[in-house]
Formats: structure tokens, sequence, C-alpha cells
């Protein structure tokens, strides 16, 4: 089975690609098949957002197409940025200076207040326009500098236990990853329609 992916992150891409991989399903980028769409996301939910990125795509593609809105809900910021993660501190605000800007606003916020979660909300529709939605959630906590090299986004900063989702390899990233979580559920339900 093949799947456009209807995202214009890359690191996204990789982490379908590879999590849907033992499935049998191919990953397709948006870029490849309809790379000039682009997609308001004036969603107030992950749930909306992930929907009209799906649906658009899906609209134009008339194909199966996989969504996914997502974003590091903090605790101690009332889960700011959640839903505007990519968002935070301006679009084109460079991740370092994301991060940098977010530790700073918690920077007198004690251990056990920096409480966090990862949420991906995937929308997932087929050829025939049938819709599937899945959540996957990852609890951590906020750690004080980037660690790490690994992954994209806020993921140096995002600590599983002892490590920062950048110090995992990709197996353990997507072994406990909110779109891990997520994507896998996805394959259970398609597993069931087919
Ligand atoms: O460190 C991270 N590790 C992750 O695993 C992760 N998952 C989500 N995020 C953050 O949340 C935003 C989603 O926003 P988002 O769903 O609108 O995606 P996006 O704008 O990057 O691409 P698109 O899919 O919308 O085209 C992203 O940009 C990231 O900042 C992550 N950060
Ligand atoms: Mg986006």
């Amino acid at each position: 089975m093949k799947v456009v992916a209807a995202t214009g992150n890359k690191g996204k891409i990789r982490e379908f690609t590879r999590i849907f991989a033992p499935f049998g399903i191919e990953v397709i980028s948006q870029s490849q098949v309809c790379p000039e769409l682009e997609v308001e996301e004036n969603g107030t939910t992950f749930e909306e957002n992930s929907f009209l990125k799906a649906n658009a795509v899906h609209q134009h593609t008339k194909t199966a197409v996989v969504a996914d809105d997502s974003g590091l809900c903090v605790d101690a910021l009332g889960g700011a940025p959640g839903v505007y993660s990519a968002r935070y501190a301006g679009e084109d605000t460079p991740y370092p200076e994301k991060i940098r800007l977010l530790l700073e606003e918690l920077k007198d916020i004690p251990d056990e207040k920096r409480t966090a979660r990862f949420v991906a909300h995937i929308c997932f529709i087929d050829e025939n326009s049938n819709r599937i939605d899945v959540e996957g959630v990852c609890e951590g906590n906020i750690g004080y500098e980037p660690k790490g090299e690994n992954g994209f986004g806020y993921d140096p900063i995002f600590m599983v236990g002892e490590k920062s989702f950048s110090e995992l390899s990709d197996e353990e990233k997507d072994q406990c990853s909110h779109r891990g979580k997520a994507l896998r559920e996805l394959t259970k339900r398609l597993g069931q329609h087919l």
C-alpha cells in the first residue's frame, strides 16, 4: 500500500517512512505529488489541523493520505506551545532559538513542575474518502539544556527518563514517541479494515 504524507516536515516524513516500513506501507511525500499546495492550519486543535492537512491533499490526489498535527504541551505554561509549537516565537525562528526561549520561560520552574507531553493526532483518509483518526501521547519532562544530535524540533530538550529524544536511537524514539504510538495504532485499525 502507498500513502501520501500530507506534511512539509522532513523529520515527520523520516519517521512515517521507518515506522510504516515493517507493515509494507510506502510513504510518498506531499512535495513529490503536490509541491505547490499550501494548507492554512487555522484549526484550534490537533484533530482539526490534521484533518485540514489530510483533506486538502486527499482532494488534490484522491489517494490514501496521512497527516500529523502534533506539538509539545508544557504543563508549567498551561499546555503551550501545544497546537502552536511550529509557530512558537515565529514560524521562521530556527529551533535552537525556539529552544533557548522556551528554556528561558522555564528558568525558575523546579524539576517536579517541568512535566510535558508530546501529542500527535494522525488523520488518515483512504482512496474512498473513509477517515480514521488516532492519537498518541508521550509523557516526559523539559530538560535544562539541549542534549543529543538525533531527531528534530524540540527533541534535544524533551527528556524521557535520563535521556532526551535526541539522545535516543531512531528505534528507541519510535518505540515510545507520540508518533510511533499513533502510527502503530493506525496500522492496527487499517488491518481491521482490509
Ligand atoms: O522535537 C520534536 N519532536 C517531535 O517528534 C515532534 N513532533 C512535533 N513536534 C513539534 O510540533 C510541531 C508540529 O507542528 P505541525 O504539526 O504543524 O507540523 P509542521 O508545521 O512542522 O509540519 P506540517 O506537517 O504541518 O507540514 C513541529 O514543527 C515541532 O515543533 C516535534 N518536535
Ligand atoms: Mg504545520
